[in-house]
């Protein structure tokens, strides 16, 4: 099968090498002034993984997105919407788009299907794959299990069946809404675990695991989607590899944050929780843990008070 990569960074490096690892044939395209690209193209290797001599490295949108039927993208979830505009103005009729990214549109709350499919106007499928998984681990052969979803049953089954390995088991999504939520905030609550892992609280991350996930499931239901998928592989089973992972960057983010120093990769949970607060207000669901990290972020309260207050906040039942 043909494969498209967009996005050349750590995980859009690491889809192409895996397509082409498992069979596919791939194209993998990075803007022509990115650092990712140029080293690439040069070196064939970036910190993560050494790219094959037969996937093909291109700046060339166009050609990119001619080559195959099927699309993954991963970029900044932030810059998701800018980049639809782009491709709309290409020829992506019946085209299958996979988002390979975790995150929600900062200002609109928005879920990063919506946001795509708002800005294409031609007919195209679109599915998401998320889940745990750090290209660390699966370039060494070690096996995680992910989830690709979609609206579409036989999408989500061609995808599945066409990407799983013995590296990758796939399950089959069935809450496009749920997972998409799961997947985007659990980086949040990787930055929260990063933050009590930097104050010396790691022993509540426990805690943090159990109300995470009551916090989110809440919202999930609230808008529509199925409150069990939390508890699935989109968000409570990616907590290994966030909230209790050093490959983490959200959760690395987060330690960095209350140590001071500073943390230059990609953490998508810091425009995440702006986004969950967003809907926490518009569903009327009570987000403590996304506004404890938002607060300690974005309004400059004390890190350690904030966490403290949040998991000694006033006894309640377990279940709400
Ligand atoms: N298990 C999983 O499912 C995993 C999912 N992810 C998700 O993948 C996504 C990307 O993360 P990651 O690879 O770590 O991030 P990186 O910062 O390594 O890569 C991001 C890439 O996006 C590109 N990019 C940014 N803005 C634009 C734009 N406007 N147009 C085109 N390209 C753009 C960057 O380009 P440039 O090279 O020019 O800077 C860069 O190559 C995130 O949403 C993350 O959550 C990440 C890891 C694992
Ligand atoms: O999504 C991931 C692992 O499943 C990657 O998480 P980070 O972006 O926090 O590194």
């Amino acid at each position: 099968m043909k494969v498209t990569v967009l996005g050349c960074g750590r995980w859009g490096s690491f889809l192409a090498w895996y397509a082409n690892k498992i069979g596919h044939d791939v194209i993998l395209w990075g803007r022509e002034e990115s650092k990712n690209y140029q080293r690439l193209v040069h070196s064939r290797t970036n910190e993560y993984l050494q790219l094959p001599q037969n996937i093909h490295l291109t700046d060339r949108i166009a050609e990119a997105i001619e080559f195959a039927e099927i699309i993954f993208i991963a970029i900044s979830a932030q810059e998701l919407r800018g980049f639809a505009k782009l491709l709309n103005t290409m020829g992506i009729t019946n085209k299958i788009f996979v988002l390979c990214m975790k995150g929600l549109e900062m200002e609109s709350g928005e879920r990063l299907s919506q946001v795509f499919m708002e800005e294409i106007k031609s007919a195209v499928h679109l599915a998401i794959w998320v889940g745990p998984g750090h290209v660390q681990d699966f370039v060494k052969d070690i096996p995680n299990c992910m989830v690709i979803d979609s609206d579409h049953m036989n999408i989500t089954q061609l995808l599945v069946d066409s990407f799983g390995s013995e590296i990758i088991r796939f399950y089959y999504g069935q809450d496009l809404l749920g997972n998409e939520i799961g997947a985007a905030a659990k980086n949040v609550i990787g930055i929260a675990a990063g933050m009590l892992d930097g104050l010396g609280y790691t022993s509540l991350k426990g805690a943090l695991m159990a109300r995470g996930t009551k916090e989110i499931a809440r919202l999930v239901k609230a808008m529509g989607g199925n409150e069990l998928t939390i508890y699935g592989l989109g968000h409570l089973g990616d907590y290994e590899a966030t909230v209790f992972s050093n490959h983490s960057h959200n959760r690395r983010f987060g330690e960095a944050f209350v140590k001071k120093e500073p943390f230059e990769k990609l953490a998508e949970g810091v425009a995440t929780v702006k986004a969950l607060l967003q809907l926490s207000t518009i569903y009327n669901v009570e987000l403590p843990i996304c506004q404890a990290v938002h607060s300690v972020l974005s309004e400059g309260n004390d890190p350690k008070e904030q966490l403290i207050r949040l998991f000694m906040r006033p006894v309640k039942f377990e279940g709400i």
